[in-house]
């Protein structure tokens, strides 16, 4: 693509992101029913699982995790607050880091209660589920900072944000498909993000299959460019990452609510080369 037509994908789809809504969006894909922890073939205690073997599996490890588009939602770093001390959450919207603000500084006006995702995370711990403050407090104590983030930019953080040596761990849901108007625009931003990770450090990926659009908001249709695995795959080789494991989900039928028209779920563990 010539140079003036990815700007101006890029821009256009800034522009979606002015109306995004994070109340919106966080009822439309982290409370009942798309977000049910009893059925055993619900999406959220998936991701969870996912989250919580990669990293504690042995092989993560270090001082700082990035969050890399956290958006309005926590459950990205339930389980790495308890492997770093240090953990960024970062978002493109002040909108979005505002709803994070108030969480972390427990104040009123939340738009979700996280208290599911702590009681599940703590019981994948094998903790009891009324642990589920003490984690709340240790992520209050490990997120040091909410960052303004931009992946289309070569250096997406401001240049003081991490140590010199770079992030040990970067997790990312759903952002770069949803900001990328194409597949050339996500394999840049994940050549990007990956300039933050130090060699060897881990990147845990989660994102949309076959996804063409979702809603931001009420009628803030947000495109997104549809992947399959094997592009997901072409990508992290083409950004300079080994993968580590790639695990899918298949949405079921009656999960197909209209709020977007994703297919299916990736969680990818890769190794920075
Ligand atoms: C679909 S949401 C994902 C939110 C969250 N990570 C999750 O798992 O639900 C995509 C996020 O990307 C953010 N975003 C938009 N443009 C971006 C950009 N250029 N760089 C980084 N993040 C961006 C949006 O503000 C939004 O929070
Ligand atoms: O956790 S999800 O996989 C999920 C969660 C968030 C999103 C999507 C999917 C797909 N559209 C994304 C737009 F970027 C946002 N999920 C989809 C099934 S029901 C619960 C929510």
């Amino acid at each position: 693509m010539e140079k003036k037509g990815k700007e101006n994908g890029v821009a256009a789809m800034a522009a979606c992101y002015q109306r995004f809504d994070p109340a919106a969006y966080l009822q439309y894909n982290y409370t009942p029913p798309r977000a049910d922890f009893e059925r055993k073939d619900s999406i959220v205690p998936w991701k969870l699982a996912c989250l919580h073997r990669a990293f504690t599996e042995g092989d993560v490890s270090g001082e700082v995790l990035v969050d890399i588009g956290s958006g309005p939602t926590l459950y990205q770093v339930l389980s790495g607050c308890e492997v770093f001390n240090k953990v960024l959450l970062t978002d493109y919207l002040e909108v979005n880091r505002q709803e994070l603000r108030r969480w972390l500084q427990d104040e009123e006006g939340c738009n979700l209660d996280w208290t599911p995702y702590l009681q599940h995370v703590c019981k994948l711990e094998g903790r009891r589920p009324s642990a589920w403050m003490e984690k709340a407090a240790k992520l209050r104590e490990v997120i040091t900072d909410i960052l303004p983030v931009d992946v289309h930019h070569p250096q997406p953080l401001a240049p003081d944000a991490l140590p010199s040596a770079g992030a040990d761990c970067l997790v990312s849901c759903f952002c770069l498909e949803s900001v990328s108007p194409d597949l050339a625009t996500f394999t840049r931003a994940l050549g990007h993000i990956g300039r933050l990770l130090r060699p060897g450090g881990h990147l845990l990926l989660i994102g949309a299959l076959g996804e063409s659009y979702y809603f931001g908001g009420p009628g803030v249709k947000i495109p997104v460019v549809p992947l399959n695995e094997a592009q997901v795959c072409g990508s992290l080789k083409e950004s300079g990452f080994t993968l580590i494991r790639l695990e899918v989900y298949t949405l079921p039928q009656d999960m197909r609510v209209g709020v977007d028209d994703v297919t299916g779920v990736f969680f990818v563990k890769a190794r920075k080369d």
